[in-house]
């Protein structure tokens, strides 16, 4: 076209329009929307063109004949002036000519000389009619430029350049074929493009319509939270959260509910449910698979020796050790390492070597169950103590078999059917009263019975018919470690299932390494060791905690990268406050379903309040959850009381007795919810309404410190006066005290005064001396405790 940097304002002045409408019209049709002062493309411009074509139609051809007369005048004028002639006439003129041109058409050649009077009076009616302007100009460029100068320039264009006129005929009018088929396309695609749009966006609904009634697929883990559940469900999280109500399950959206829990609500909600399995570092590495039956060989038992204090666990421990090896091999050197193996004709039994049920219970805690048999020590001439009930308790919650041994059968006031009828009382009944509890008497001093009693164990262990595989990967319990300065991190491994090697790579807990050397209880080197064999390794990058599993494993590198995983969790775990049952999430866990059973520990001030306790409590259960005394003894509450509690998922419940200064901490750190009554109604009234979830607990009892009593005076106007010494904590004048005699608890109430010295004290503060009076309470005494406490509203 030959028009270079023909800009929007320009193209606008020269149609007479504004040029904001030849910017839209570029908006909407071309690529690039352009500003006024921007030049424009060939393409653009025919664009415009072809767009005001569309939109301005010519009235009849004979206005194209009238421009195209127009046109070239417009030229002329400024060496030609236009005659005057005519002037008033003009508008009719114009008419006139625009009638005349079909006649003048076939000299048009000659009509562009003829006219320029005729136009002059023309020019100004179309000048009034802008309007008809812009069709005159598109009129020029298109259709006169290939129906009338064009065809002009071939003729000549042939006659001179024969040939190659010929070829550029040829090529300009495929051009200008391909600039309207351009146009005519572009126009077309327009139109497609939005018939195919049109299409495609019906597809896409379609397509939803079909997914939304395809029921969606949804992997669900183990656990998921609620708002998890529902983004994978692609529904909203109140649908979910409702849904869930519907079905009689409170949960907010971050609350966490499992497999079937959500594949319930998944199918309810229409979705196709499928279990996501997620394998971790631990699956991977550690080889957990069920042993086939064919596999299995016995093992031999692991027998724990528990019992009251110095009822002679450790002598019995001693005897049976000291028996055997004289029997094996005279004089060979025992080596201890916390676990050793007897030979009972011929079939071994593997003792844990740590007397007391401390550690039976600290491994229990971890979840380790390592022990088969229990051996339950009994003086004869002691006879069940607190100790001794409290080791029935342990060894039942552990649902393993009881052997009772009644030592010191030597004594003179030996007296085993006494111990015999008390043990009736703790449902264990003997075999010679025709119950299923074996009873052995025995002298761990005198080493009588010592044989008979090994005897039943291995019938016991027999009866229980005890397996394991020893053809694969070995799996186990540490049973104590420590840090040797030789050696490094030294650990007693009891071999569980599979056989240990040395060489072995092995993950303990938090502790990795390769098992360097192993030696047995006498302190022989081994290369292997079978399942229920105790051996004592080294080789561990740290000294693992007791009661952590140990396992053998392939991948040195993916076991270290577990044991990163792990001290990452600890630490995040150590941040984190530990969820464990208490009176006042009791409710909500049984609602969860997490808690079908309320176990309690009950201590008392007398034997007599313990039977009655538990029997009330016992009566609590109900459909949804059982409750059950898993322990009850006389005295105060202890730190081994507490270890059964964090173990069993306990609550001790304690009546006129305190905790001692180990449970109080014991209870701390492991989050066991202690609860302390002074009358039997206020009990069972809160577990009750524990139960409902009707508990409501606006005070808690804050312990500011405990005095020690040292001396104390009477005097006769004010009673007695207790000198003490703070022990911990502070004692302040306004607080409520309690005195504390033998851990029971003899007399509550609050302070009458408080002096340091001879002058009245506000509050006294550990590791000093006091003086004070208890209101309405004289009966104080010599290594009394007075507890300090107030009560503290809990923010709600
Ligand atoms: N006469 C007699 N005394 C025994 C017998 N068994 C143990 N004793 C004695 O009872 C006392 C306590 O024995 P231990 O074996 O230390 O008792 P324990 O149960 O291990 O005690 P703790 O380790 O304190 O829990 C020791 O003086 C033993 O000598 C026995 O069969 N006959």
């Amino acid at each position: 076209m030959g028009i270079e940097k023909y800009r929007v304002h320009e193209v606008a002045k020269d149609f007479g329009l504004p040029t904001k409408t030849i910017t839209e019209i570029l908006t909407k049709y071309a690529e690039t929307p352009k500003n006024h002062m921007q030049a424009l493309t060939d393409q653009e411009l025919s664009l415009i063109f072809e767009y005001l074509t569309q939109h301005n139609p010519v009235s009849s051809i004979q206005v194209i004949f009238a421009d195209t007369y127009k046109e070239e005048p417009a030229k002329e004028p400024a060496t030609k002036k236009p005659e005057p002639a005519g002037k008033a006439a003009a508008p009719a003129q114009g008419q006139q000519v625009r009638q005349s041109v079909p006649a003048q058409s076939a000299q048009s050649s000659q009509g562009g000389r003829q006219q320029p009077q005729q136009q002059n009076a023309a020019s100004k009616p179309a000048a009034q009619q802008p309007v008809s302007r812009v069709p005159q100009r598109k009129i020029v460029d298109t259709r006169k430029g290939g129906d009338v100068n064009l065809a002009k320039y071939d003729e000549r264009l042939e006659d001179l350049g024969g040939e190659r006129g010929a070829r550029m005929q040829r090529q300009q009018r495929s051009g200008k074929e391909k600039i309207r088929t351009n146009n005519q396309r572009r126009g077309g695609m327009t139109f497609s493009n939005k018939r195919k749009q049109d299409e495609a966006e019906r597809m896409r609904r379609l397509q939803l319509e079909i997914a939304k009634k395809a029921p969606v697929k949804v992997m669900i883990p183990d656990e998921i939270s609620v708002g998890e559940l529902a983004s994978r469900m692609k529904k909203t999280g109140a649908e979910v959260v409702k849904c869930l109500m519907k079905n009689g399950i409170m949960a907010s959206l971050s609350q966490i509910i499992d497999f079937d829990t959500a594949a319930i609500i998944a199918e309810e909600m229409g979705c196709k449910v499928e279990k996501e399995v997620v394998v971790t570092i631990e699956e991977r590495l550690i080889d957990d698979h069920e042993d086939k039956a064919e596999d299995l060989v016995p093992r031999a038992p692991v027998v724990v020796v528990m019992g009251h204090v110095d009822h002679g666990k450790t002598s019995l421990l001693d005897t049976i050790r000291h028996t055997s090896v004289a029997a094996g091999e005279a004089g060979g050197i025992t080596q201890h390492i916390g676990a050793y193996q007897v030979q009972v004709n011929g079939k071994p039994i593997t003792f844990l070597d740590t007397p007391g049920h401390e550690a039976f219970t600290s491994m229990r805690a971890r979840g380790a169950m390592i022990t088969d048999i229990a051996i339950l020590v009994v003086a004869a001439d002691d006879g069940i103590m607190p100790q001794t009930v409290e080791s029935i308790n342990h060894a039942k919650a552990a649902g393993i078999p009881i052997i009772v041994a009644i030592n010191k059968i030597d004594r003179e006031n030996a007296n085993p059917d006494r111990v015999l009828q008390q043990l009736t009382e703790y449902g264990l009944v003997p075999e010679d009263w025709g119950g299923d509890t074996i009873c052995c008497r025995i002298s761990a001093k005198q080493k009588i019975g010592i044989e008979n009693l090994l005897e039943m164990v291995t019938l016991t262990a027999e009866m229980a018919e005890l397996k394991a595989n020893p053809n694969r990967s070995a799996k186990g319990t540490v049973i104590e470690a420590r840090l040797d300065k030789g050696r490094g991190p030294v650990a007693t491994l009891l071999v569980q299932n599979g056989t240990l090697k040395q060489g072995d790579i092995i993950i303990a807990g938090t502790a990795v390494g390769r098992v360097r050397t192993m030696m047995d209880y006498k302190g022989a080197r081994l290369t292997q060791a079978g399942p229920s064999v105790p051996v004592e390794i080294a080789g561990l990058s740290e000294a693992p905690s007791a009661g952590s599993p140990f396992f053998a494993v392939a991948d040195e590198r993916m076991a270290r990268e577990l044991v990163e995983q792990r001290k990452a969790e600890e630490k995040a775990k150590a941040a984190a406050p530990v969820q464990k049952v208490s009176l006042e999430n009791l409710f909500d866990q049984i609602q969860a379903g997490e808690r079908k059973e309320l176990a309690l520990i009950v201590k008392a001030d007398v034997q007599g309040s313990v039977e009655a306790v538990k029997a009330s409590l016992e009566k609590l259960s109900n459909d949804e959850v059982t409750v059950r005394v898993i322990h009850g003894g006389v005295g105060a509450i202890n730190e081994s009381d507490v270890m059964l509690a964090a173990s069993s998922g306990a609550i001790i419940v304690g009546f006129n007795v305190r905790p001692d200064a180990a449970a109080r901490d014991g209870a701390v750190r492991q989050n066991v919810d202690m609860r302390m009554y002074r009358v039997i109604y206020d009990c069972i009234d809160e577990i009750e309404a524990a139960m409902k979830g009707m508990l409501a607990p606006k005070y808690r009892e804050v312990v500011l410190g405990h005095a020690e009593v040292r001396q104390t005076y009477k005097v006769s106007s004010v009673g007695t006066v207790a000198g003490c010494y703070v022990q911990d904590g502070k004692i302040v004048r306004s607080c409520s005290v309690r005195v504390v005699r033998d851990g029971i608890v003899i007399h509550e109430g609050s302070l009458a005064s408080l002096k340091r010295f001879k002058d009245d004290a506000r509050e006294v503060a550990e590791n000093y001396e006091c003086g004070l009076t208890v209101e309405k309470f004289n009966d104080i005494k010599e290594g009394d405790i007075i507890e300090a406490f107030t009560m503290e509203e809990i923010p709600r």
